[in-house]
């Protein structure tokens, strides 16, 4: 825990020079916790004590007085103020981080009630993080901004960046579209103004998650001329013209570089240029969608259980945020994604070769955020030793790549890039650096040895400090013919030599008088010094600082070095990811049997045996065995469009995960995965869409049935014939009759307007009747076996449609009282005939109304027999003695708590 840091400026009493240097700097960063440096401590005054005290569970005191009150204080020491910084970065705070920016002794100089010079060095914010253990393991860490015009319709400018790898994209969106790749995205931190915040709350865009990331900042940060003077001074290169983007995008990632050189202080924020994001190229998932099938993570919010948790098999951190990425944006182009096919292809077919290069991924360092640290002037010797490394291992990996030949495309060129690497560079940096160098420069020792050889002499005078007084030694016994002369040191004279006194007085006279100085005659001896004791000790006393001023000029030059080749190792960085997602996606394929689907233009949704990975994953865990199913939702234009299965069947009968398995093995087969399943034929799907019925969205105000509305009308006005739609009972959270309308409704206009590939599943039976008016909608059932009165799930799709729902049974698996379940099966019955219509009586009833629903008592109970009351029974008052009853009165009691327990 922190404690209260001791210091030369112990006190802020009220309104000194100090303070009135705290509030300039606090007034100047408004919402920022401010880290105020004094010596060895960041310290936190005032309202920011009492948030950080709170947050880190560290003690608060008090420093001197403000207006008459206690001023609150706490304090982080500097060697772990990393630690807290993650905490309270994690919390959702922002930190001002405010350096002492002269040595308190010059400040001294300019009298002795100078304030040492202070001034913000850096603001950290959760999408402005660069070190590595602040920043997430495997995802990516977007800053995000958005801009906003108005001609008519909104438009929308998007610009994000990874500053910890340098990657930036931008984006010009539809309101439409925007909340579906902010969802994407999914940014660590969203800047933006609260014009456009309004705006886009009102158009659905701020997911829930994304609220409690907002940076709101003045709306003028996003003015053009702002942008473009900013894009001037990021982008200076003759390459760099941001007048190709559209206004708004130029807004946005004018913002964007502002925000990030404001964050980092006036160092070069090293953003890559822009890649434009062309949402025609890609596979659109919308946010709810992306929620539904829990791609990166589950509706609950954890990694674990998500579909990439399950099949993300990479070895690098790089490599996973790329696999991330993938995943969050598929293709939708069948060459590209069959060029992706073939490099898994390849790897999953030679996993002698893929191992080996997984094997040697795994001990590379992430290049990009060791390149973007050493940009930022915030890298060290660990980060130089990590670009060295990753460079020797591409050329490694290239070798390896080269040798086995044979290669598709895209592995040629992630090859070629690879063997492009800077020998030379790493060569130097590897022989340059020891070989577990320090994070820091700020202690030295991360020049290996024999690299320069001032530095050894230095390190030499240094370390080898007894060696160097030793041959000394030795020279002046033999010089002056003293075999008992001695160098010693204290404090008070440094070096010395030392003779007993009986020898003292030669050193007194000629020849040695002129080079030996008498300083103390003790006892049995006599002290002198020389001139070259002195010279060795003020040596000696530079020596350190003489090595780290070369440690840092030969950390100054390889850092040169590798930002010359900035451009080139930032592409080595890619190809390195690449790498580790194909060989990731080729050793998943093999250990799951995963299968390369068939990928082309047609409107094919063909799978045999086909799994849902995560599902899978859990009943395998479980000890069952997953049961594979099958799927045909082809169709030709010439017939009107795909195909739309109507699944119906129990509750907990499998519905759910045969509709997700699809979207699933979808998503995979176009982000270039193999899929899980015996074989795979499909053709390209622009949009997916996954809709359960009924989750609320309290947070948004919505009601059950509104927000299931909404979502559907969505996918009504969107999807297209080449979309994979798929509806988990829609329609169920309103009454009866008006669900079955809005569901039968939905079911005709996909299958008559919309002509998509989809699957809807119901537990209104009624629907299946649409098969004999409709010729693309084919009826399903997940089949159920009556075993003793209960059901037993088979998991297994079959043709046709489900004669009942199983609700009852299925309530009874859930444990519902034995009261509730009679009566809710007589209420059934009676609807069951009631449905069965004409051959009632009249007098049963036609309306719901009419349904004795609530009139019924529900059955009495069944009376058990009480043990308590047995005894009771059995006991003669007039046979029974005192201590008969003493003992029955006992037992009494007795039997009374075994029957509770039971
Ligand atoms: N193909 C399968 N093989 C093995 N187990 C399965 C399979 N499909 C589903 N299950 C198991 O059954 C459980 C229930 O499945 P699911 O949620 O898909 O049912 P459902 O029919 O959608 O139920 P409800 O209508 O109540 O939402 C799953 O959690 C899983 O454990």
């Amino acid at each position: 825990m922190a404690s209260t840091p001791a210091q030369s400026e112990s006190a802020l009493p009220a309104l000194t020079p100090m303070m009135a240097q705290f509030f300039e700097i606090k007034a100047a960063n408004p919402g920022y916790l401010l880290f105020y440096r004094m010596g060895d401590f960041y310290e936190l005054f005032f309202e920011d004590a009492e948030i950080a005290a709170e947050a880190l569970g560290i003690v608060l005191t008090k420093r001197g007085k403000h207006l008459g009150q206690d001023i609150a204080m706490c304090g982080v020491p500097i060697h772990a103020a990393q630690d807290y910084l993650k905490r309270l970065i994690g919390l959702g705070h922002r930190v001002a981080v405010c350096e002492q920016m002269e040595d308190p002794a010059e400040a001294r100089k300019r009298g002795s009630k100078s304030v040492v010079r202070r001034d913000v060095v850096r603001l950290v914010t959760a999408g402005t993080l660069t070190e590595d253990d602040l920043l997430p393991q495997r995802g990516a860490n977007y800053l995000a901004t958005v801009s906003l015009v108005r001609h008519g319709e909104l438009e929308f400018g998007l610009a994000w960046a990874d500053i910890s790898t340098g990657d930036t994209h931008v984006a010009c969106l539809s309101a439409e579209a925007v909340g579906n790749e902010l969802a994407r995205i999914d940014p660590a931190e969203l800047v933006l103004s609260e014009a456009t915040r309004l705006a886009l709350v009102e158009a659905h865009a701020l997911g829930s998650g994304l609220n409690e990331r907002l940076s709101l900042v003045d709306a003028a940060l996003f003015e053009s001329d702002e942008a473009t003077r900013q894009l001037r001074q990021s982008y200076p290169g003759p390459d760099t013209d941001a007048s190709a983007f559209p206004r708004v995008v130029r807004s946005a990632l004018g913002a964007l570089c502002g925000y990030v050189a404001d964050s980092q202080k006036g160092v070069a924020p090293a953003l890559r240029w822009p890649e434009t994001e062309a949402t025609d190229g890609l596979l659109l998932i919308d946010q709810a969608t992306r929620g539904s099938l829990e791609l990166l993570e589950t509706q609950r919010g954890s990694e674990i259980g998500s579909l990439r948790h399950t099949i993300d098999r990479t070895v690098t951190a790089a490599g996973a945020r790329l696999f991330s990425q993938r995943l969050a944006a598929p293709l939708a182009r069948a060459d590209l994604i069959n060029a992706r096919l073939d490099m898994v292809a390849r790897s999953a077919k030679d996993l002698l070769l893929t191992d080996r290069l997984r094997a040697d991924l795994k001990a590379t360092p992430d290049l990009a955020r060791a390149l973007t640290r050493l940009a930022l002037e915030r890298g060290g010797p660990r980060d130089l030793r990590s670009v060295g490394k990753a460079v020797a291992s591409a050329i490694v990996l290239a070798e390896r790549l080269h040798q086995a030949g044979d290669l598709p495309q895209g592995l040629a060129s992630v090859a070629e890039k690879l063997a492009a690497a800077p020998r030379q560079l790493a060569e130097d940096l590897l022989a340059a650096l020891v070989e577990e160098p320090p994070m820091m420069t700020r202690d030295g020792g991360f020049i290996a040895k024999g690299h320069d050889e001032a530095l050894d002499a230095e390190r030499a005078l240094g370390s080898e400090t007894r060696a160097v007084i030793a041959s000394l030694q030795a020279r002046l016994a033999s010089e002056t013919d003293t075999k008992a002369l001695k160098i010693k040191h204290n404090g008070v004279l440094g070096f010395f030599v030392e003779v007993p006194s009986a020898q003292g007085q030669k050193l007194l006279e000629e020849p040695h008088r002129d080079s030996f100085v008498h300083r103390q005659t003790m006892a049995n001896a006599m002290r002198f010094t020389t001139r070259e004791l002195a010279d060795l000790e003020s040596r000696i006393a530079n020596a350190q600082h003489n090595a780290l001023e070369i440690e840092l000029r030969i950390f100054a030059e390889l850092r040169k070095a590798v930002l010359g080749g900035l451009d080139q190792l930032r592409g080595l960085a890619d190809a390195l990811a690449e790498l580790d997602v194909t060989t990731a996606l080729g050793r998943l394929a093999a250990n799951e049997s995963h299968v390369r689907p068939k990928v082309d233009d047609s409107l094919s949704f063909e799978i045999s045996a086909g799994r849902h990975p995560v599902v899978e994953a859990m009943v395998r865990k479980d000890g069952h065995a997953f049961v594979a199913n099958d799927v045909d939702l082809s169709g030709s234009e010439s017939e009107g469009g795909g195909r739309l299965w109507l699944v119906t069947g129990p509750n907990m009968g499998g519905k759910s995960t045969f509709l997700r398995q699809n979207a699933l093995i979808a998503i995979m087969a176009q982000m270039g995965a193999f899929v899980p399943a015996d074989s795979a034929h499909i053709g390209v799907i622009d949009r997916v869409f996954s809709r359960v019925g009924a989750s609320d969205d309290i947070a948004h105000g919505r009601s059950t049935f509104m927000v299931e509305m909404v979502e559907t009308a969505a996918i009504l006005n969107r999807a297209t014939r080449r979309s994979l739609v798929i509806l988990d009972e829609i329609g169920r959270g309103t009454a009866t009759f008006d669900g079955l309308s809005i569901a039968w409704a939905t079911v005709e206009s996909l299958h008559e307007t919309t002509g998509c590939r989809a699957l809807f599943a119901t537990h209104f039976h009624e629907l299946t009747a649409l098969h004999k008016s409709l010729s693309r909608i084919v009826n399903v059932t997940m089949k159920v076996r009556e075993w003793e009165g209960e059901v037993v799930f088979l998991h297994e799709v079959g043709r046709g449609a489900a004669d009942r729902s199983y609700g009852v049974q299925v309530a009874r698996l859930a444990g519902l009282p034995e009261p509730v379940l009679t009566r809710a099966r007589q209420v059934l019955d009676f609807l069951e005939q009631r449905a069965a219509g004409a051959t009632l009586s009249e007098g049963t009833g036609t309306v719901l109304d009419d349904l004795p629903l609530f009139a019924h008592q529900p059955p009495p109970a069944p009376v058990k027999t009480d043990p308590v009351y047995t005894l009771l029974d059995s006991i003669r008052p007039d046979d029974v003695t005192p201590k008969m009853a003493i003992d029955l009165l006992y037992e009494l009691k007795k039997t009374r708590d075994a029957a509770r327990r039971s």
